[in-house]
């Protein structure tokens, strides 16, 4: 086994602890040990088949692992293991993943999906027959100035470009108000003007949410980095700061000498 250096901080969010996940025999994560801080932007690097998803897979509920916990540590001080519940239940607890595909409605305009996702649970006919209130036009009026999507507000969102879906979806799951966001590949498909500002919106979120982005583009990497954790083998290779991760000579080996970029 490798040995990994994981730093626990005081004010957590999340704390997995002696994860394990087997497929068919195979260990996709191995005695995982990681804790994500209140309000943290964290990085998650690693070679393909090192864990990534299963890793989201574990915090999210799809996938339960076979030793462990994930404990939740919630705003009013109790802590929940999340191994214990469904997908649904820890979704509705404040977890949300984006997936890097982008998901919206495609012909409903940039406001309205902001509007349905406000009112996760109900229908799409009752969510837009449902009459805002003054609050609810406030949130959805921040949330489209987080993700920069003011101008855009009347236009369908199926003719929006790949960035700005990513961007609408982004604002969908905030719209929710999540403690943590998990992000898979924001910046998967983008040019290089929407991958900078996908990193802007990610820092901006800093502070006010939990957020894990899992990513590959190291220019990205190296844009919105804070702490980074390099996943190797489904175990906790390497944390640290970015520069401190990238010039480690056995994270060059595992991953950055395959990923070629240096
Ligand atoms: N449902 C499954 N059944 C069998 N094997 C699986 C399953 N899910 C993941 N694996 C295996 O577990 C390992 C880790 O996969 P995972 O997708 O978590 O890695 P990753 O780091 O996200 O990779 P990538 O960067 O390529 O997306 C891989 O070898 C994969 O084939």
């Amino acid at each position: 086994m490798v040995n990994s250096v994981v730093y626990k901080d005081t004010d957590l969010v999340l704390s997995v602890e002696s994860v394990s996940k087997s497929f068919d025999g195979f260990k996709a994560i191995n005695d995982l040990n990681f804790y994500l801080g209140e309000g943290e932007l964290r990085t998650i690097i690693g070679p393909n088949g090192a864990g990534k998803s299963t890793f989201m897979d574990l915090i999210t509920g799809r996938t339960r692992p076979d030793e462990g916990t994930v404990t939740f540590h919630q705003d009013d001080g109790h802590d929940l293991d999340l191994t214990k519940l469904r997908e649904y239940q820890i979704n509705r607890l404040g977890i949300s993943r984006k997936f890097q595909t982008p998901s919206v409605y495609q012909d409903h305009s940039v406001y309205d999906n902001i509007v349905l996702s406000l009112n996760h649970g109900r229908g799409v006919w009752q969510s837009l027959l449902y009459k805002e209130s003054a609050a609810d036009k406030e949130a959805i009026e921040e949330v489209l100035e987080t993700v920069r999507l003011q101008d855009l507000c009347n236009e369908r969102a199926g003719l929006l470009s790949h960035g700005q879906k990513q961007w609408l979806e982004i604002g969908m799951l905030l719209a929710q108000k999540p403690r943590i966001l998990l992000v898979d590949e924001p910046a998967a498909g983008m040019s290089d003007e929407e991958t900078e500002r996908t990193g802007e919106l990610l820092l901006s979120l800093e502070g006010k949410h939990s957020i894990m982005v899992i990513e590959h583009d190291m220019e990205f990497i190296r844009q919105i980095a804070r702490k980074v954790t390099v996943l190797h083998q489904g175990h906790v290779l390497k944390e640290g700061k970015f520069l401190e991760v990238a010039n480690d000579p056995t994270v060059k080996e595992v991953y950055l000498g395959r990923q070629k970029h240096d």
